[in-house]
């Protein structure tokens, strides 16, 4: 599983961009009916969400593959977006973490909207780790060194305070002694534990703000119990920060407030996530408490459910 850590994102300094009263009312309609005023107000007033995908475009080529996505993501949440294969589920993780610009649409972090990718900057209230499918760990560099790759590259932490950290993070995630193996030395259960770690790993000044997890197909090519692990480590990491920096650390803790999940496995659906997105020729169809996923009548839920032929997904 590969790994980012996406330092603090880029976030426009500049007044909140109002979207237009279509879209907003788009936005909007289908789930409150509300007017774009009162959806403007309400929206200006939602102090948890962190972040806002608006009316999001995305074509490769010619190949449109978003065409209107629009969600929230709010304090708290542990959200999963599901949906047929090729649909944008990948893409959509990687605008709101910065790494692909939208066609059209926006995404707002805590309120305000993103200008050009993630990047260096001095927005430090929101910090996005993205947790890949593929592998890209440094086969050459140590795990310790692995884990702590952007504090050593890009901190001006010492050394010993680094490897603190790294071994903090390692343990939440379950790992010992592991900082001077190399990748090629773990399981690929060990080396998605490995990203999980890097993926949390913060430097001490940016202690108290804010951090949202993404993670796309963690459990992909896991056996049952390796991907519960891996659920259960998703859970618990969430609000971790007094651990992580120690008991004796100062800093207020920050923490991931909420985690964003793709994945297409069952279990993770159930186990890991409280509410889904459902994505469909690119646009949100559906979204509802994961619980509903396994009752819920609507066609094309219930065809991805069951894993049904008949219903309006053809391949
Ligand atoms: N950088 C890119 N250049 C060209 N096409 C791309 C690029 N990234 C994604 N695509 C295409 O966009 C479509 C959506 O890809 P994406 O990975 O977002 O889908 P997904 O829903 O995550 O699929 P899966 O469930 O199979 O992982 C695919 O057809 C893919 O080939």
């Amino acid at each position: 599983m590969a790994l980012i850590y996406l330092w603090p994102q880029k976030v426009s300094r500049s007044p909140l961009r109002s979207v237009s009263g279509e879209v907003e009312a788009e936005l909007v309609s289908s789930t409150t009916g509300k007017s774009s005023d009162e959806a403007a107000s309400e929206t200006a007033k939602d102090e948890d969400v962190l972040i806002e995908v608006c009316n999001v475009h995305k074509s490769f080529g010619s190949k449109k593959i978003l065409s209107g996505a629009s969600f929230k993501i709010r304090r708290g949440e542990a959200v999963g977006i599901i949906g047929p294969s090729g649909t944008g589920k990948s893409t959509i993780l990687k605008i709101m973490a910065g790494l692909l610009l939208p066609d059209e649409g926006e995404v707002r972090i805590l309120g305000r909207a993103r200008a050009g990718l993630a990047g260096d900057d001095s927005d430090e209230r929101l910090r996005v780790g993205m947790v890949f499918q593929s592998a890209a760990l440094f086969d050459s560099l140590t795990v310790g060194e692995n884990v702590g790759f952007l504090l050593y590259e890009h901190s001006k932490l010492p050394e010993e305070r680094i490897k603190e950290i790294v071994r903090n993070s390692l343990e939440l995630v379950g790992l010992k002694d592991v900082e001077n193996r190399y990748p090629a030395e773990l399981s690929g259960g060990m080396k998605k534990r490995v990203a999980l770690a890097r993926a949390i790993i913060s430097d001490d000044k940016l202690e108290g703000s804010e951090e949202v997890v993404m993670y796309d197909e963690p459990t992909a090519g896991l056996d049952p119990i390796a991907s519960t692990v891996v659920e259960d480590l998703m859970r618990s990491l969430h609000n971790h920060g007094d651990q992580l920096h120690g008991p004796d650390s100062d800093k207020e803790a920050g923490g991931i407030s909420s985690y964003i999940v793709v994945t297409h496995q069952h279990s993770t659906i159930r186990r890991a996530v409280d509410r889904l997105l459902f994505l469909h020729e690119g646009k949100v169809v559906w979204e509802g408490p994961s619980s509903e996923f396994d009752t819920c009548d609507v066609p094309i839920v219930k065809q991805f459910s069951t894993g049904s032929l008949e219903g309006p997904i053809v391949y």
